[in-house]
């Protein structure tokens, strides 16, 4: 039997989500439209069809080409609003969103822009459907770490808006002990932190985000199997791996989502969730990618209850929130 009709009646947490990885064709047209941005496409059609990547660099480069349609506060409301709409459509009733500030600050267009349209879209979808919505400012490993504190700097006046900061773009030749210095005063300053590591990057960078960083959860981190030491101290941490299934497929992770070993780690004890990275970029939102695994790796509903009361735990809500949320998974998954 199917699991749609589980998937879709169970609330779900999203925590590895990048929000200008949510912009669609439709409205990237749009906007290049309003602003007159020429693009090298010729209709929306074309600009679906060019997401075609052969590794994470591929899509970077698209994916910041794309990004510079954003220029004022409502193109990053209409964002952010469109990413929430999507979760109420799958039962996402809680999401920590990550954004590029560099991507935006390098263009001139500061904190001042697009902070008041992520959180005007924010507050309405929590007044509107009850979703709880997280702020993640992660900084670009590409550019330098006075960069990265620059950034820190200007983010001061919002920092009670930001739950955590973040680390991601090109891993490869950007090892987290750049940034340790960065994340050191992040900690000082009270904040969550969370690293890409693992993605394409080897098991070096795990261990560097995890005692160089001190990172809370690790996005992606699905090469730390390649270590058993590695993979040992994670499942006794228990520290979160925010997973991305479809991401990993299309940018060449692995070559075939029968390959992933995300229900591999999950069987091992690992702390691991399902995440959507770029989901107009890589094909699907977070139920796709649960789809995706039922489909490619058999997940049972066992596995799948699991993998959503993991998305809670790995969350930075409230200990109260957690245990709420989890009850409710564990009761909606017994009543089907
Ligand atoms: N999958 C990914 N890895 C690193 N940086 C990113 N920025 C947006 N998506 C990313
Ligand atoms: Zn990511």
């Amino acid at each position: 039997m199917s699991l749609t009709p589980l998937l879709n009646s169970l609330p779900k947490a999203e925590l590895h989500l990048h929000i200008e990885g949510t912009l669609s064709p439709a409205l990237m047209w749009e906007l290049a439209d309003k602003h007159q941005v020429r693009l090298p496409y010729n209709s929306e059609a074309e600009i679906a069809a060019a997401y075609q990547f052969d590794n994470l660099q591929s899509f970077l480069d698209l994916y910041y080409q794309g990004a510079d349609v954003l220029r004022d506060e409502d193109d990053f409301y209409r964002l952010m609003w469109e990413y929430l709409r999507a979760c109420h459509e799958q039962n996402i009733v809680h999401t920590e969103v990550m954004f590029d500030p560099q991507t935006h600050t390098e263009r001139g267009i500061g904190f001042d822009i697009f902070m008041p349209g992520f959180l005007r879209a924010a507050q309405e979808a929590r007044q509107e459907w009850g979703i709880s919505c997280y702020l993640i400012c992660s900084f670009l490993r590409h550019l330098s770490e006075q960069a990265a504190f620059e950034t820190l700097e200007a983010a001061a006046p919002w920092y009670p808006d930001i739950t955590a900061f973040g680390l991601d773009s090109s891993e490869l030749g950007h090892p987290p002990e750049k940034f340790a210095r960065v994340f050191k005063r992040v900690k000082e300053l009270g904040f969550a932190i969370v690293a890409h590591a693992g993605e394409e990057g080897p098991p070096e960078y795990i261990w560097q985000a995890v005692e160089l960083l001190n990172v809370d959860r690790i996005d992606h981190g699905v090469r730390c199997q390649e270590d058993p030491r590695l993979l040992a101290l994670i499942r006794e941490r228990q520290l979160p791996l925010t997973v991305c299934p479809l991401s990993n497929l299309k940018l060449c992770v692995i070559d075939d989502l029968a390959k992933h070993n995300i229900l591999s780690l999950l069987d091992e004890g690992l702390l691991v969730t399902v995440n959507s990275d770029d989901p107009t970029y890589f094909g699907g939102f977070l139920n796709d990618n649960f789809s995706a695994l039922e489909h490619a790796l058999g997940m049972n509903e066992q596995q799948l209850q699991q993998l959503i009361v993991n998305s809670f735990k790995a969350s930075f809500l409230p200990e109260a929130d957690k245990q709420y949320w989890t009850e409710k998974v564990i009761n909606a998954g017994q009543g089907c």
